[in-house]
This record gives structure tokens, C-alpha cells and sequence, in this order.
């Protein structure tokens, strides 16, 4: 017999029955959820990472909607379960819906949420601050402090790269890359290259101006360029940050190959997902061009690290964590249970995705719509006109 799962119940006689597979930031999103009627059971297993069979257990006979995680495995089995339960919504609790099967979420009359917008900002930020941590070799050098190897000021100690003037090359120049983008031209006047599969026009816009402002006030402009092949990005940048979707288009995206015609000094950032790298190459390219720095948010086999990685002192690595501010996180939390909510209530789906903002205003009522469905279309569910 399954191990009974440990969970913790608001307003247990609520109609509507939503299930969060994990404890989320915040109390608004299960304030919004018990107002409209809604039971709703969080699960407070230890295990960090469910297993199939775990979320099976937990939808049961009877539920309505989930709130999932980017570490579970939404595919055929648990988007029948959830449609013989009575389901019919479902939402991660991320912008990133790799682990999602929408193809077998849609068969099944599933709406799949998604939480853009409100972590944009905080992971370019992140990802901004694994650039300079490689370029200024922070990491290695609070360790050699803590070592108690430090004796004195030397000319030549924990040398790094300017990134003034140097140029900064993104690769998926969505949201985040095109904000990302914005901090290292706006901080630190560097120049950009982007590879993307559509025009970033917004964030050429800005450059435009912002090389504009500079030139008046004397200095010398920034400036852009979108390349034709994500090549000329890698031949060219000096830093190279990578915010592309993880699909069959992106995976192993930076490999052996790629990785051999980049600057011998350069330095890559992922905070996107692991699989776009080959982690292996990774590796190999590390140990034989020790000048060349990487800033990883994100691997290939979270949560481990391929072998010989975190020897690696050309390596910074952090569990993750790229979104994890409270106000993006408490966020990210409320608008995937709005995309539950909204989906049962029947409400209609929010126009633009990329404006979330009215839904995390807590001086007033959410929007009635979903913030974000990425089957919408698919299931045929309608456009929101507020
Ligand atoms: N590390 C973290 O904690 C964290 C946090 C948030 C998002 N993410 C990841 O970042 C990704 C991007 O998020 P976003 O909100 O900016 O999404 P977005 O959809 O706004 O941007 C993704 C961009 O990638 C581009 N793209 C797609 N295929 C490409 C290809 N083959 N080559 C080049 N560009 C390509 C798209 O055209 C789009 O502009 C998410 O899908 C998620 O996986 C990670
Ligand atoms: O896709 C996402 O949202 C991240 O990986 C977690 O914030």
C-alpha cells in the first residue's frame, strides 16, 4: 500500500478541492484560493523533489486543480489522474514548463499556467550577478580569504576583466534576456550582440537611446547588433549570458563546438535551464582554458553536478536560485494558484502575459481571468477583454 503523504488543509469544506505539491512563499495566493471557495491541501512531505506515484496519491478520487513544481514530471500518467479526479487546471510554478507534457495536458482538457512577468527582473539580476562574480573572480577570492591565504596586496592578485567597453552577447532576448541585457549596457556601458529567433526591437530601441545619451554627455555610445547565427554571438562576446526556452531547438545548444570558438577568456553565464549546455563539454573546456569563467544557475542533472565541475575553480555554481527574491517568489506563487483559480471558476484568459502586474496589487481584488495558460489556444478557452 502507498505511504500516506503528509498535507496541511485551509478551509476544509471548501467546494472546490486544489492540492500544492509543495509549501509555497507568501499567504496571499492561499487567501485568494479560500475566498472563492476552495479547499486547499498543501503537501508537507520532506522529500524534495515528488515522484509520480507521490502526486498520484496526493490528487486522489477527487480534485479540481494542482499547483506543481518545475522538478515533476507532468506527463500522460498524472494529467489523466487528474482528469478522471475531475480536474481540469493545472500550474506550474514557474515561467519554464519543460516538465510539462502540454500536448498531453490539451488531450486531456487541461489548461497548463505558467508565471511570467514577475520573475524577469529578479533573474536577470541573478544572472547579471554571475557575471560579475566571474569577471571579478569573487567566489575565488572569498575563498582565499577564508583559507587564510591572504598576506598582503600584490599586483597581481585575483585579476580580472573590465567589462566597460567590452560587449555582452545574449542568446534568447525575451524577457529576461532583453532585461538582463539592459543592466550590463545601462551598469557597465558595455556593448551587445543578441541572437534570438525574433527582433528584440524594444531592447534595440533602448540601446539606441541610451548610446544616444551618452554620445550628448560626451562619452562613447553604446551599441547593438542582432546577429544572423548564434556564432557570430559567441565569436564576438566577451560575455555571454544564455535565457533561451528549453526545447529540442536549445538543447546542447553550447557544446564542444561551440564552446571552441569562444574567446579563450570569456565568460558564460546559464540561468536558463541546464540541458542547454553539455555539461560534459563544460567540463573539459573548463579544465584546458583556465581563463575562461562560467556562471551556472542551472545543470543539466539538477540536481547534480556532472563530474569534475565543482573542482573546477573557473566555475561558479548555485543551487537554482535565480528567481528566488521574496517579492518575485510570493508572486510566482500567486499567479499560478490565480491560473488554477480562474480556470475553474471558468474565467477567461488574461490578454497580455507579459503585463501581470494588476494581479499582484494587494491593495485591491485580482483580475477575474488567468494570468497565463500557455495551451489556451488548444483547449479554445477565451481571450479576457479587461
Ligand atoms: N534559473 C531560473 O530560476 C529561471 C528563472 C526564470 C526563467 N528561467 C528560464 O528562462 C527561460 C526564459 O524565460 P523568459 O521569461 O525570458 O521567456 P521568453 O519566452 O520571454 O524568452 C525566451 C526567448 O528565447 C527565444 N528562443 C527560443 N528558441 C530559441 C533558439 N533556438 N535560439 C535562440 N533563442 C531562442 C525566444 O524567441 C524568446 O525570445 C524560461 O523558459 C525558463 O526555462 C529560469
Ligand atoms: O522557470 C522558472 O520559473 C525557474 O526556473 C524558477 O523560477
Amino acid at each position: 500500500m502507498a505511504k500516506p503523504i503528509s498535507i496541511e488543509v485551509w478551509n476544509p469544506s471548501g467546494k472546490y478541492r486544489v492540492i500544492s505539491t509543495k509549501p509555497m512563499p507568501g499567504s496571499r495566493w492561499i487567501r485568494l484560493l479560500t475566498d472563492q471557495d476552495c479547499r486547499v491541501e498543501i503537501c508537507t512531505e520532506k522529500k524534495t523533489i515528488l515522484s509520480v506515484e507521490d502526486i498520484l496519491a496526493l490528487i486522489g478520487d477527487r480534485c479540481d486543480g494542482v499547483i506543481g513544481q518545475l522538478t515533476e514530471d507532468w506527463g500522460e500518467v498524472l494529467f489523466c489522474a487528474l482528469k478522471r479526479a475531475g480536474g481540469s487546471a493545472f500550474s506550474n510554478m514557474a515561467v519554464g514548463y519543460n516538465n510539462v507534457d502540454v500536448g498531453a495536458a490539451t488531450k486531456y482538457g487541461i489548461a497548463v499556467g505558467n508565471t511570467p512577468g514577475v520573475l524577469t527582473e529578479t533573474t536577470a539580476e541573478l544572472a547579471a550577478s554571475l557575471s560579475l562574480a566571474a569577471a571579478r573572480r569573487i567566489v575565488e577570492a572569498d575563498q582565499f580569504m577564508r583559507a587564510g591565504l591572504y598576506d598582503g596586496w600584490l599586483p597581481h592578485l585575483f585579476v580580472g576583466n573590465l567589462l566597460k567597453g567590452q560587449t555582452v552577447g545574449v542568446i534568447g532576448a525575451g524577457r529576461i534576456g532583453s532585461a538582463y541585457a539592459r543592466m550590463m549596457i545601462e551598469g557597465f556601458k558595455m556593448n551587445l550582440i543578441y541572437y534570438d529567433l525574433y527582433q528584440a526591437t524594444r531592447l534595440e530601441k533602448f540601446v539606441t537611446a541610451y548610446g544616444q545619451f551618452l554620445k550628448a554627455n560626451g562619452e562613447q555610445p553604446v551599441t547593438w547588433k542582432r546577429a544572423a547565427t548564434m556564432e557570430d554571438v559567441l565569436r564576438e562576446a566577451d560575455v555571454i549570458s544564455l535565457h533561451p526556452v528549453l526545447d529540442k531547438t536549445t538543447y546542447h545548444l553550447i557544446n564542444k563546438d561551440s564552446l571552441a570558438i569562444m574567446k579563450k577568456e570569456a565568460i558564460l553565464v546559464n540561468a536558463s535551464r541546464g540541458p542547454v549546455i553539455d555539461e560534459a563539454a563544460l567540463v573539459e573546456h573548463l579544465k584546458v582554458n583556465p581563463m575562461f569563467r562560467v556562471g551556472l544557475d542551472v545543470f543539466e542533472d539538477e540536481p547534480y553536478m556532472k563530474p569534475g565541475l565543482a573542482d573546477q575553480k573557473n566555475a561558479i555554481v548555485v543551487p537554482h536560485i535565480a528567481s528566488a527574491s521574496k517579492w518575485t517568489r510570493e508572486g510566482m506563487a500567486t499567479l499560478a494558484a490565480l491560473n488554477v483559480l480562474g480556470k475553474i471558476k471558468g474565467y477567461p484568459i488574461w490578454a497580455n502575459p507579459n503585463n501581470v502586474e494588476p494581479f499582484l496589487d494587494e491593495t485591491g481584488p485580482a483580475p477575474a481571468a488567468c494570468p497565463s495558460i500557455v495551451n489556451a489556444k488548444q483547449l479554445g478557452l477565451t481571450a479576457s477583454k479587461l
